[in-house]
């Protein structure tokens, strides 16, 4: 019986969460606890976290789940409590802000006028197309746009693996280019990645948790310079270090043609 009425909910809501789909399987019961753990995990996630699974509002994929080790759930929290620390008596805001993250960027995007509807609604964000908490990106990112950088934590998941229990060079790439993406279109709205260095100092062991440091280097016109260094969470380690240039596109980005 409450499957049907799940079922019936769903047919109504084309576009619901992730939490939504998973709960018209069975297997959604099983998730429940987990959810549950996830919300004991973070107080201050419990108040942004939608329990609710008839909620029409998007997913943050950057809230604690069960499959954070402790090290992701400490260095989380210590950032996270910047969050709320102003950085002077006069400030209104505190400086760090967790951003949310979605596994759509720009749902109402066309991409193209081309880009067939179905496209368009299959579409999710590379590092948020997978519903298993833990298996690929797992991150969060931090933004203080007083200093123009962030800091991203990434804990590394199974199906990220390129060397035998090492996390492959690609997946490092992107999580680089998300950080540093997110942090230039944060800054001075959508870009595009046009160049992307990347020096690979050491391996980064599958599991583990790693910091990326995100700091913008300087703007000329429409051209957006970026640096990025992953390192162990006491930053002793240095795993990569990045520089990108994002160019900045404007509405004309809307009607970019798919060939
Ligand atoms: C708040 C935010 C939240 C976001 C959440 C989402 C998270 C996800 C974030 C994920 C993020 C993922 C993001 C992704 O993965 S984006 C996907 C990967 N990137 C692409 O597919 C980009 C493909 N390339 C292009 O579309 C164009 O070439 C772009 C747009 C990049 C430039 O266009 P265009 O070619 O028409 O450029 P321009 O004529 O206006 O030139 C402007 C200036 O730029 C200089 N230039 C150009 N190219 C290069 C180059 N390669 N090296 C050095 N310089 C270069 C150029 O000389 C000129 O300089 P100047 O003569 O003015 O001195």
């Amino acid at each position: 019986m409450i499957l049907r009425c799940l079922h019936a909910v769903r047919r109504f809501i084309p576009h619901c969460p992730a939490l939504c789909r998973d709960a018209v399987s069975k297997r959604s019961l099983v998730k429940i606890p987990e959810l549950l753990y996830s919300a004991r995990a973070s107080a201050r996630g419990l108040s942004k976290m939608s329990l609710w699974p008839f909620s029409v509002s998007p997913w943050d994929f950057s809230q604690p789940n069960a499959s954070w080790n402790a090290e992701m759930q400490e260095v989380y929290d210590r950032y996270n409590a910047l969050c709320e620390v102003k950085a002077e008596e006069t400030e209104k805001k505190p400086p760090w802000r967790k951003l949310p993250s979605y596994n759509r960027s720009l749902k109402y995007v066309t991409g193209g006028v081309y880009l067939s509807k179905i496209i368009q609604s299959k579409a999710r964000l590379f590092t948020r197309n997978l519903k298993e908490h833990g298996a690929a990106f797992e991150y969060v990112v931090f933004m203080n746009k007083q200093e123009k950088r962030c800091v991203c934590l990434f804990q590394a998941g199974h199906l990220l693996e390129g060397p035998p229990g090492y996390v492959h060079g690609g997946a490092i790439a992107t999580m680089i280019d998300t950080v540093t993406g997110t942090l230039a279109g944060y800054l001075v709205g959508p870009v595009m990645t046009a160049n992307l260095n990347i020096n690979y100092r050491s391996p980064v062991p599958l599991g583990s948790v790693v910091v990326l440091h995100g700091a913008l280097d300087r703007i000329e016109g429409k051209k957006v310079f970026v640096t990025c260094r992953m390192t162990s969470t006491d930053e002793s380690k240095l795993h990569t270090e990045a520089t990108a240039l994002f160019i900045t596109v404007g509405p004309q980005w809307n009607s970019f043609e798919v060939s």
